[in-house]
């Protein structure tokens, strides 16, 4: 189920549909992601968790209407401008390995694209935005060495660093948490709450269940379908959640926070 239409939407999907090969994957979705709040997605491995937010990002063919910020793809938004209003954080991987040789600045750089002229050098501004990244992700340090030479947090962390280097009003973000030790796993969660208090939408795919519930909203899918869409601490929302994990695991509340614990 969607939450009500009377909300400022930053995503929008209207009968969104996917197919993969030749499995339809997504079936008819309807959803509505609020603009300034956090929503993580989740569900069972398979559920179409990455293949919504690929299509979300305009990354990937559907059927139906995919709408950023009330505008729809149909309606001709440059891929610049749109490139400027969305940033992509895709899973730690993949379609990576081209920029192994580049420098983690150069890396970080890549999310200025879409604010600078073609072939033009980068400004003040620009360079200030991947400084600012870098610094936030503890990235900095490391900017002269080449991305295929960092451990797999490291690089994920400069990643990160390029896709908040875009300074997108929206982020998107598929497992962003793969391979980050404890304290930045939490570093991550105080940069999502800053964006947010900022006035942005971050919408992320998530693994770790108390990572997730601290989101502010939460949707949770299941074999190609959102089967719930709700706060993260409404009691709705963690029966649904318990219920796509066949009861394996179960919600409780400790130390002022929602973790999962298998049972
Ligand atoms: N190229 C493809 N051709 C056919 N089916 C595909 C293809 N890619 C993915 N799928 C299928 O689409 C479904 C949804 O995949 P998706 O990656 O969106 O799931 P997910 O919820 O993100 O899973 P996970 O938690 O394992 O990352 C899965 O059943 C998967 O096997």
């Amino acid at each position: 189920m969607s939450r009500g239409n009377d909300i400022a939407a930053a995503l929008e999907a209207h009968r969104l549909s996917a197919t993969l090969g030749a499995t339809e994957v997504l079936h008819g979705i309807d959803l509505k992601l609020r603009a300034a709040r956090w929503t993580s997605i989740v569900g069972p491995n398979g559920a179409g968790k990455s293949t919504l937010l690929k299509a979300l990002a305009g990354l990937l063919a559907h059927r139906g209407e995919v709408r950023l910020f009330g505008e729809a793809q149909q309606d001709k938004v440059p891929a610049r401008v749109r490139a400027r209003r969305l940033s992509w954080l895709g899973q730690s991987g993949t379609g990576e390995g081209s920029a192994d040789d580049l420098m983690v600045y150069d890396v970080a750089m890549l999310g200025r694209l879409p604010h600078q002229r073609w072939l033009a050098t980068p400004g003040v501004a620009d360079r200030e935005a991947v400084e600012r990244a870098l610094r936030s992700t503890q990235a900095w340090d490391w900017r002269d060495r080449p991305l295929g030479q960092l451990s797999g947090g490291e690089r994920q962390r400069v990643l990160l660093a390029r896709a908040l280097a875009v300074e997108a009003e929206a982020l998107l973000m598929d497992e962003p948490l793969a391979n980050l030790d404890p304290p930045h796993q939490a570093d991550w969660m105080q940069i999502v709450r800053t964006l947010v208090a900022e006035g942005r939408t971050v919408i992320s795919v998530l693994h770790e269940l108390p990572m997730a519930l601290a989101a502010d909203e939460m949707v949770v899918m299941d074999q190609g379908r959102v089967v719930h869409h709700g706060t993260c601490d409404d009691p709705a929302t963690h029966a649904a959640l318990e219920q796509v994990f066949d009861h394996r695991i179960r919600v409780h509340r400790v130390a002022e926070q929602w973790i999962a614990l298998p049972r």
